[in-house]
């Protein structure tokens, strides 16, 4: 049961996936004219596979292998025989798409063939459409690339779309979602509205202060306009490094004394999987701090299993003991365990009284590390005996051995890692990427030096700057090197 609930939960153990090859390179940048074309859908066998082209050359494609003077109707699903131009052999009798600029994924003229998945249909196609003159393959995101080029999509999108690819749990394909659909970006552009406007009254005084006829109170305007966006900001910024772990996963740390049973946590990570800690009656068992990443209650976890925490040892478990200590401190949230049929032994005492009691003591603030602790070995405690120490903080009981209170667990787990990541499906959006923060951190710098400036011209260009970079952070004013690396995180044909 707890091997199933577990697997369940976390579809554990999961290495590094990419849904297809990347290439190291960034796309050129697009305004070559060529039309490019690549296999859009993932590589191997599968029942339909879509190659799409994009460039002014597109229709002059689709025509020649569909052997058509007139193109289809535009944005319908027409059943075409395929053929090699070359030979005139037919290639496979496929649905094509016709989308004309601007109305298009990337704002120029695009074909999709959806052709029959067989490895020789499609490089057949991707064959027959490399010899047509005018059309060369695509590079990794070139698509993209020339989405963003023609006004299409913006960079936080482009980034959102990259991450929806990526996307390995359900809270990061929500988030992903909302940054696609450009919620990030209309908040950075409403932003930067209200700069623009607040220039404006700047440079208005500076223009006609002088003359009477200038509304009165423009400047107070101004600085209204500005403190409101410094708030805004300043609790976008506090967000930020909620974003940051949805996008790469959170840091969830299982510690405690020794044989408190922390390794059999992670040990039914799956029946396909070998278990990723050794699980053994001798305490001090683990020395090593053990990663698996993890999808627990749909958020993407680096679960980390730790040496037991004792004094007094050899040198290699105190390495261990030391290598626990340093992980710990990178903890999101710590998942921290004891027996619960020992509560009275030393180690178990100086657990309570150090790692629970300090973060215990802790404000509660963004930063901060949260604790859930958890009395494993619940099989053990007699039912009519004494139950645990009334003195202890909040717990959960659990038995991994008889996976009763994993239920528990794993919805306690879900709420401490809402607030450890943010609830993509609530909520302002996110900042997933540390490019926001800096960008967000350097409007917010720029505004205090505006409010700083006695003198009106430094106060004006102290808002220009702040607006500079709120455009960057939706691609206004992306250099090329930046864009080098959004596009990298693409694969061929996206
Ligand atoms: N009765 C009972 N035994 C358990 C339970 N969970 C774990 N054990 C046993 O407790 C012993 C220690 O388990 P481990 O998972 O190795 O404990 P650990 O905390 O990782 O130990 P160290 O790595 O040595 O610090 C093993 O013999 C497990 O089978 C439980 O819920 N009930
Ligand atoms: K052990
Ligand atoms: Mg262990």
């Amino acid at each position: 049961m707890w091997r199933g609930l577990w697997t369940l939960a976390a579809q554990a153990a999961r290495g590094p996936r990419r849904l297809c090859t990347r290439r190291s390179s960034g796309a050129p940048a697009p305004g070559s004219g060529a039309t490019i074309f690549a296999l859009s859908s993932g590589q191997g066998r599968c029942g339909i596979a879509v190659i799409r082209t994009s460039g002014p050359s597109s229709g002059h494609a689709l025509r020649i292998l569909t052997a058509a003077r007139d193109l289809p109707p535009a944005r319908h699903a027409s059943l075409r025989l395929l053929s090699d131009p070359r030979s005139g052999e037919p290639l496979d009798r496929a649905l094509v798409l016709w989308f004309p600029g601007p109305r298009s994924f990337t704002g120029e003229d695009c074909v999709e063939f959806h052709v029959h998945g067989g490895p020789a249909v499609v490089s057949g196609v991707l064959q027959a459409l490399g010899s047509v003159p005018g059309l060369r393959p695509a590079e990794a995101g070139e698509f993209t690339r020339r989405a963003f080029a023609n006004g299409k999509l913006n960079l936080t999108e482009v980034e959102g779309l990259a991450d929806l690819i990526h996307a390995e749990t359900e809270a990061q394909r929500r988030q992903a979602l909302r940054q696609l659909d450009g919620e990030l970006g209309h908040l950075c552009c409403g932003w930067a509205e209200t700069l623009t406007k607040a220039l404006a009254h700047v440079e208005a005084y500076i223009d006609f202060g002088e003359d009477d006829n200038l509304e009165e109170g423009v400047l107070e305007q101004a600085d209204v306009e500005v403190r409101a966006l410094e708030v805004a900001l300043g609790a976008h910024l506090q967000d930020a490094r909620r974003g940051q772990r949805l996008r790469s996963g959170a840091h969830v740390v299982v510690t405690g004394p020794p044989n408190a049973g922390k390794s059999s946590l992670g040990e039914g990570a799956g029946p396909s999987r070998k278990p990723v800690s050794i699980v053994s009656p001798e305490p001090g068992t683990t020395r090593d701090v053990l990663e698996t990443p993890v999808d627990l209650a749909g958020f993407p976890v680096l679960l980390s299993d730790t040496a037991g925490l004792r004094e007094g040892v050899g040198p290699v478990e105190q390495e261990g003991v030391r290598r626990a200590r340093d992980r710990l401190e990178q903890a999101d949230l710590i998942l921290a365990m004891l027996d619960a049929s020992d509560l009275a032994s030393p180690s178990s005492c100086n657990f309570l009284a150090t790692v629970v009691a300090s973060v215990g003591a802790q404000s509660p603030s963004d930063s901060s590390q949260r604790l859930l602790l958890v009395l494993n070995k619940s099989d053990l405690l007699s039912r009519k005996g004494p139950g645990p120490r009334p003195d202890l903080p909040p717990h959960l009981l659990l038995s991994c051995l008889t996976g009763e209170g994993l239920d528990g667990l794993l919805e306690a787990l879900r709420k401490e890692l809402a607030a450890v990541c943010g609830d993509p499906s609530t909520g302002s959006p996110l900042l997933t990427r540390a490019r926001h923060q800096h960008h967000l951190q350097g409007c917010l710098d720029a505004l205090s030096h505006y409010k700083q400036s006695k003198d009106l011209a430094l106060a004006a260009e102290a808002l220009r700057v702040a607006r500079g970079h709120l455009t960057q952070l939706t691609g206004g004013g992306g250099t090329e090197e930046i864009l080098d690396i959004i596009f990298r995180d693409f694969c061929v044909g996206k």
